[in-house]
């Protein structure tokens, strides 16, 4: 069963066709294809594809088509007339919109739990718990507000406030860009732990970095020019692409591998 459908879903803006039918699937937490790619080149439709899907369309965009979450058609309804059921959890590239820039990190992961009904203590045990699983230990970052933090960790926050939040799905839109490697990996790591498992929220995962998709999902939808050319496994995408889309974007991750060597041998052999 899927918690996320889309279809036939169109964008444009002054006429111009940004989005020209894109399907795609995010399938139940538990199941494969609950953490899904989508990948393609600077402009192929990523990211409008996820603001269609948590109703944040930038404005004079004009959207079309279906997008189901748990069955719930949400194309034409903004975040907050959702209902719980099918709102999606986000992270973004731009953490610094995201969280309010006076209340202290700790208090922002803790709102969510609150929401649930945890008590004022739990919420805040909880999100200590959480602020040190995406990185970020202790009661000082906790107090402290977004500003004092870096990108990198305010990202982190973005992270954490997310999985306090217990959607059917997460959209996280390129939420690792931004990341020294070490980071990344961490992050990429706790995505794999907190979703796509039973009872987990399933990832949708936008990205233009085909080995972090590799990494985490084990679907991959190829973007381009506004369209799905390709959905797959990620490991079939790797080993035999049948878009040309796709073939660029591994032949593109080959070149970049490639391109690594130097470093190897300049700590290496002599
Ligand atoms: N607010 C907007 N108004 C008009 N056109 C837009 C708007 N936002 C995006 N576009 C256009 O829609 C197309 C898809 O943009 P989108 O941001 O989805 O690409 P993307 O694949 O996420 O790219 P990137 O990897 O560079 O973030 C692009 O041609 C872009 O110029």
């Amino acid at each position: 069963m899927e918690v996320l459908r889309v279809r036939g879903l169109t964008a444009s803006s002054d006429g111009r066709a940004l989005l020209r039918g894109v399907d795609l699937d995010v399938l139940a937490a538990g199941s494969p294809g609950a953490r899904t790619a989508v990948v393609g080149a600077s402009g192929s439709g990523k990211s409008l594809t996820a603001s269609a899907v948590l109703g944040r369309v930038p404005r004079g965009v004009r959207v079309r088509g279906s997008v189901r979450v748990c069955g719930q058609e949400v194309l034409a309804v903004p975040p907050q007339r959702r209902d719980g059921g099918s709102r999606p959890s986000s992270v973004g590239q731009d953490p610094s919109r995201a969280l309010h820039p006076l209340v202290a990190v700790g208090a922002q992961v803790a709102a969510p739990l609150r929401a649930l009904g945890r008590g004022r203590r739990a919420a805040h045990r909880e999100a200590l718990e959480l602020l040190a699983a995406v990185g970020l230990p202790g009661a000082r970052t906790a107090a402290a507000r977004p500003a004092e933090l870096s990108g990198g960790q305010r990202q982190r926050v973005c992270l954490a406030v997310a999985l306090a939040r217990p959607g059917p799905l997460l959209v996280a839109d390129e939420p690792t860009t931004a990341l020294d490697v070490v980071t990344q990996t961490g992050v990429v790591e706790l995505l794999r732990e907190r979703t796509g498992g039973p009872g987990q929220p399933a990832l949708l995962f936008i990205t233009h970095d085909l080995a972090v998709a590799a990494a985490l999902c084990d679907r991959v939808v190829v973007l381009q020019d506004g369209r799905a050319a390709e959905t797959t496994g990620a490991a079939q995408l790797l080993s035999g692409a049948s878009s040309a889309a796709g073939r660029g974007l591994v032949a593109a991750a080959r070149r970049a591998e490639r391109a690594l060597p130097p470093l190897a041998l300049a700590g290496g052999s002599r």
